[in-house]
């Protein structure tokens, strides 16, 4: 049975304080029956040269030395495994990549003084959590965890102490949010809302009003009936199935555009070709670049990402199609942005249009600011909120 002992709960069994490794190990050794098999170290704590450490019956090559660098806190895990041999530090290798800037894992030279294990975290820092080891615990076990993508807390003290939390989280490369009652850990970056965590959601859906099909029908039609025509620009294979000029524009500026001559049409679709080649070179420049890389390493991680092309299919084949998929799996945010990604790859950018409905002001504006983000772009340029 796996289980996990505290190394303080250890230090306080024992009348004098320990400083080394050995003799930590031989008091291991003969108040429990547990051999561990993984040897936990905060991020505050070094042993000189070594990234295993050898608890068995053989003796240690020499007294290994744990240092204090301001905060202390060390854990055990043990497990009833007598063929555990070798103690592993995931964790202090872990900071190194992290950076934990002055509480980086250091080797400790022999000449350094040792440290009193005893002294608790909140001595240390004067910081009011109290909780705060069981969360690193938590924060580290996450990173650790290969299937394991967020950690959901919806105790009042994690509430009151996010603050700290979330410094630790982010210390740790973690992001981290709270939601009303509710404070989220995360490996990936955390949307605004979280509609599964919004306890209230039910009473929050949007119940349409009576004929507002109807209305919207009306409008849609005679938004058809008043745009530009442009045949022949349109090549088979384009996504697009309208062409208003480019970026989300307000109804009424839509409406405003005067008929366009053939003479017009022509220049106009001079004026989208040198358009959606520029976008082209703008979307392929941020693909390239570091932030870019990145972003894109984030959103082919979404659900979404595996059904792009089926996705694509389905769009250029079919009128409609109703997509349906677990909740933050892509939908609003990845869906519109494949659509515009393929047809700027494809130089039509420039006549692809794309509105997504948000049912809130908060959520429209939030989602525009997420996907311009994504673009490595500013409000306004290809996404624009339509409030
Ligand atoms: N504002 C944001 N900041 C950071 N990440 C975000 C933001 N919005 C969305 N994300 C990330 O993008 C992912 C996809 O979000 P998206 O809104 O597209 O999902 P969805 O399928 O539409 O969800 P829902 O069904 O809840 O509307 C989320 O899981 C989240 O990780």
């Amino acid at each position: 049975m796996p289980c996990c002992i505290r190394m303080n709960t250890i230090m306080s069994l024992r009348p004098s304080s320990t400083k080394t490794a050995k003799s930590l190990h031989s008091h291991y050794k003969t108040k429990t029956t547990l051999k561990p098999s993984l040897f936990f170290l905060s991020s505050l704590v070094s042993i000189r040269n070594h990234q295993t450490l050898s608890l068995t019956n053989q003796p240690l090559p020499r007294p290994l030395r744990f240092r204090h660098h301001g905060i202390l806190s060390v854990k055990c895990f043990g497990v009833a495994d007598s063929h555990s041999k070798k103690l592993a530090l995931p964790y202090t290798r872990s900071i190194q990549s992290f950076n934990y800037g002055r509480f980086a894992y250091r080797d400790v030279s022999s000449d350094e003084s040792d440290y009193e294990l005893g002294s608790s975290q909140k001595e240390m820092t004067g910081s009011t959590l109290d909780n705060a080891d069981d969360w690193k615990w938590k924060l580290t076990k996450l990173l650790q965890s290969k299937d394991q993508q967020e950690v959901v807390s919806r105790e009042k003290k994690d509430r009151r102490d996010f603050e700290h939390l979330s410094a630790m989280a982010t210390r740790m490369g973690l992001h981290s949010r709270q939601y009303s009652r509710i404070v989220v850990f995360s490996k990936v970056p955390l949307p605004n809302y979280r509609p599964d965590l919004d306890d209230k959601r039910p009473q929050r859906e949007v119940i349409l009003p009576f004929g507002l099909q109807r209305e919207v029908d009306a409008h849609l039609k005679s938004y058809v009936s008043k745009k530009p025509t442009s045949r022949g620009f349109f090549p088979p294979n384009s996504l697009s199935r309208s062409n208003n000029g480019g970026s989300m524009e307000t109804s009424e500026r839509i409406y405003a555009r005067p008929e366009l001559s053939v003479q017009n049409s022509v220049s106009m679709e001079r004026i989208l070709s040198r358009k959606s080649l520029q976008l082209r070179n703008q979307q392929e420049e941020w693909q390239k670049s570091p932030e870019g890389q990145k972003m894109i390493e984030f959103r082919r991680s979404l659900p979404a990402y595996k059904e792009k092309d089926l996705l694509l299919k389905a769009i250029s084949e079919n009128q409609v199609i109703v997509v349906s998929g677990e909740t933050g799996c892509g939908k609003t945010t990845q869906l519109p942005q494949y659509i515009l990604e393929y047809e700027i790859e494809a130089a039509r950018g420039a006549a692809c249009s794309i509105i997504c409905t948000q049912p809130r002001r908060i959520s429209a504006m939030s989602v525009s600011e997420r996907v311009a983000a994504e673009r490595g772009e500013k409000l306004g340029e290809s996404v624009s909120p339509c409030l």
